[in-house]
């Protein structure tokens, strides 16, 4: 049978309505939306097993209104919000650039407290309730995920010490633009929207002061140890609040920056982290890549390259 391109409608994780993009076949309705990346943007169901990717979701009709819906809804339509923003704002065609299709599997594992990118597809844990919701319910999480692919097909950071501290940073960092982007309680905290849902006001990792989660803002303080991969979610504190500084100013250790808004901090970052940053690149070399890709952007004696360089003498690297 012919398939052609329609609409539906869904519920989200925290009960909000949204409009997404679905195939239709003979009596069947399929979430993937062929009206963005060529290869189009597909979510799966894994079924509570970790068996990857799953069944392609398919419903007997468009309406996406069940609880068992909600982290396939959102993670589909996240998917197409951040495709949208790397589209718009840079002109990448996908997470590769070449139009890839981006796949994401929701309902991974049992009470699975996780989210992450696989080097093929994002995945997405239900959580146990208690320490997660269904964690594509956030959309910081779910273009954390998708700036993973976009990283890797870029300077493509080992994911280990500070290269991979750096890739995490990236992730945060245009988690946030994206959430910004897409303008609902936008903030400069973590996973906010799917983290403990009998507390409220906490978050995964905090942007503006990672120390309130335990994560160091200096690199002084930096974690030196091996577990998660020599702290990645960690010492990704001291770059978060660097790029903070960058977009909202303010004064760290008797450094005060001027801030310059979140999308020239967005320009920034995308230009090292495409241009500049390699696999191996360490704390100090991002400083001169982002300083660099300032100059490049704004002038080497801009107000936007001394605001880099504040932001990272804020943060102890040099
Ligand atoms: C903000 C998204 C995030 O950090 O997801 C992860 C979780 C919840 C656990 C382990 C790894 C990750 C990741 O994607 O780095
Ligand atoms: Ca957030
Ligand atoms: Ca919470
Ligand atoms: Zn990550």
């Amino acid at each position: 049978a012919s398939s052609t391109n329609t609409t539906g409608t869904g519920v989200g994780v925290l009960g909000d309505t949204k409009t997404l993009n679905m195939t239709q076949s003979g009596s069947s309705y399929y979430l993937q939306d062929n009206t963005r990346a060529q290869g189009g943007i597909f979510t799966y169901d894994a079924a509570n097993r970790q068996r990857l990717a799953g069944t392609l979701w398919t419903s007997p009709d468009n309406l996406l209104n069940s609880t068992y819906d909600g982290a396939a809804v959102d993670a589909h339509y996240f998917a197409g919000l951040t495709f949208d923003y790397y589209k718009n704002v840079f002109n990448r065609n996908s997470y590769d650039n070449k139009g890839g299709a981006l796949k994401s599997s929701v309902h991974y594992g049992r009470n699975y407290n996780n989210a992450f990118w696989n080097g093929t597809q994002m995945v997405y844990g239900d959580g146990d309730g208690t320490t997660f919701i269904p964690l594509s319910g956030g959309i910081d999480v779910v273009a954390h995920e998708l700036t993973h692919a976009v990283t890797e097909t870029s300077s493509n950071l080992t994911y280990q010490n500070e290269s991979g501290a750096l890739n995490e940073a990236i992730s945060d960092i245009f988690g946030t633009l994206i959430e910004f982007y897409n303008n609902k309680n936008p903030d400069y905290e973590i996973g906010e929207d799917i983290y403990t849902p009998k507390i409220a006001g906490d978050a995964l990792r905090s942007m503006s002061n990672p120390t309130k989660y335990g994560d160091p803002d200096n690199y002084a303080n930096r974690y030196t140890g091996t577990s998660d991969n020599g702290g990645v979610h960690t010492n990704s504190g001291i770059i978060n609040k660097a790029a903070y500084l960058i977009a909202q100013g303010g004064t760290a250790y008797g450094v005060t920056v001027t801030g310059i808004g979140n999308d020239k901090l967005a320009q920034i970052f995308y230009r090292a982290n495409t241009v500049y940053l390699t696999a191996s690149s360490t704390f100090s070399q991002a400083r001169a890549a982002c300083v660099k890709a300032a100059s490049d952007l704004f002038g080497t004696s801009s107000a936007e390259v001394t605001t880099v360089n504040k932001a990272f003498d804020g943060v102890g690297i040099k």
